[in-house]
């Protein structure tokens, strides 16, 4: 089955998330969170917005006042929201519906398309890969969708019959975006217009898609849908649920949720890009919580540069004021995943010592 194996209470008793949820199970102790060291103090909503603003990508180009938005945002909370973007509501509705009828399958339909044990991509509770690994009450739908020739089709629903057609149309869309966020992003920073999307390897970038399942747990007080954590990637844009909040960012200890508002996209940094502005933009840790009543689900879209291609900070960057702050780096993204089981901060290990 694709369900976490859980053993409860000593006995053999194994049964997946989906099941536990379904059944009102109390979650076992590997689900439950401990003390954690991340954040002590729970949002203000009344703030978020001012904390995550609202960003319309269609006017960076022409307004040096939306510029400076967006490079404040980023050298604050690191996340805001996206307006402008070009997508229109009903694209957007036909993403969110051909992810839900995809989990809404039997068990056994979506199963074809079950993660390997030892792979990332495919569909299924997280990998296990550490001892003091507290787990997520979630599933994921992990898939490569650029470059083309590293796509696996075979983990690619073919159930709904537009999935696929969707996914691709998305990822375009999405990428685009992107690229106009990391140009206007060098361009808020004062350096080459292409400084950040050049180190990515520009069309050549790797992009993923998770399509995240959050389903109902009846301890939301004790169990999270996805632990504090710093995306690897250099930008995540992610497509929320219209109905369940649950997406949390944490600036200056203190938790903040993260509005659902229609049509807008959220924009989370991710360490790459801190890494590659030398630390001028922050990758914010966040979290989901888990919810009582209702199912959640999102989509998130990561762009990375090819595992094998060196990233640093951008040398402009670098200078008596603003020392070099990480080590050049390959590969991040299992640095990043390595750290997040274990509860370590990822960024913290590419940090070069002060003098
Ligand atoms: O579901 C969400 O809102 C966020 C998911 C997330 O942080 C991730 O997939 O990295
Ligand atoms: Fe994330």
């Amino acid at each position: 089955m694709v369900g976490n194996v859980v053993v409860s209470g000593g006995n053999s008793a194994r049964k997946s998330v989906q099941e536990m949820s379904m059944d009102g199970d109390e979650p076992p102790p590997q689900f439950v969170v401990k003390q954690h060291p991340f954040g002590s103090k729970q949002c203000d909503s009344s703030s978020a917005s001012t904390i995550i603003p609202i960003i319309d990508v269609s006017l960076l180009l022409s307004s040096e006042h939306e510029l400076l938005k967006l490079r404040s945002a980023l050298a604050s909370s690191g996340c805001f929201l996206a307006v402008g973007h070009g997508m229109s509501s009903s694209f957007l509705e036909k993403v969110r519906e051909v992810a839900k009828q995809f989990y809404s399958l039997p068990v056994e339909e979506k199963e074809k398309y079950g993660r390997a044990p030892d792979e990332s991509e495919g569909y299924g509770p997280d990998k296990i890969v550490s001892e003091k690994q507290v787990q997520d009450w979630s599933y994921r739908l992990t898939l490569r969708v650029f470059p083309t020739h590293k796509r696996r089709l075979a983990l690619w629903p073919e159930n709904p019959a537009d999935f696929r057609e969707t996914l691709e149309e998305y990822s375009i869309k999405t990428r685009a975006m992107m690229e106009q966020l990391l140009r206007s992003m060098a361009r808020s920073l004062n350096v080459e217009e292409d400084s950040f999307w050049k180190q990515f390897g520009g069309e050549s970038a790797m992009l993923q898609a998770r399509f995240n399942f959050y389903p109902r747990c009846s301890r939301p007080d004790m169990v999270l849908g996805v632990k504090p954590h710093t995306d690897r990637s250099g930008i995540t844009v992610l497509l929320q649920d219209t109905q369940v909040e649950g997406l949390q960012v944490l600036v200056h200890d203190t938790w903040i949720n993260v509005p659902s508002i229609p049509d807008a996209l959220v924009v989370n940094l991710g360490d790459q890009m801190q890494i590659m502005s030398n630390g001028i933009f922050k990758s914010p840790m966040h979290r989901v919580l888990t919810n009582k009543e209702k199912l959640r689900m999102s989509v998130a879209v990561f762009n990375e540069p090819d595992p094998e291609v060196e990233i640093g900070p951008v040398e402009a960057l670098i200078d008596e004021t603003r020392p070099r702050m990480y080590r050049n780096v390959k590969n991040y993204g299992i640095i990043n995943y390595q750290c997040y089981q274990e509860g370590k901060v990822a960024l913290e290990t590419v940090r070069v010592a002060p003098n």
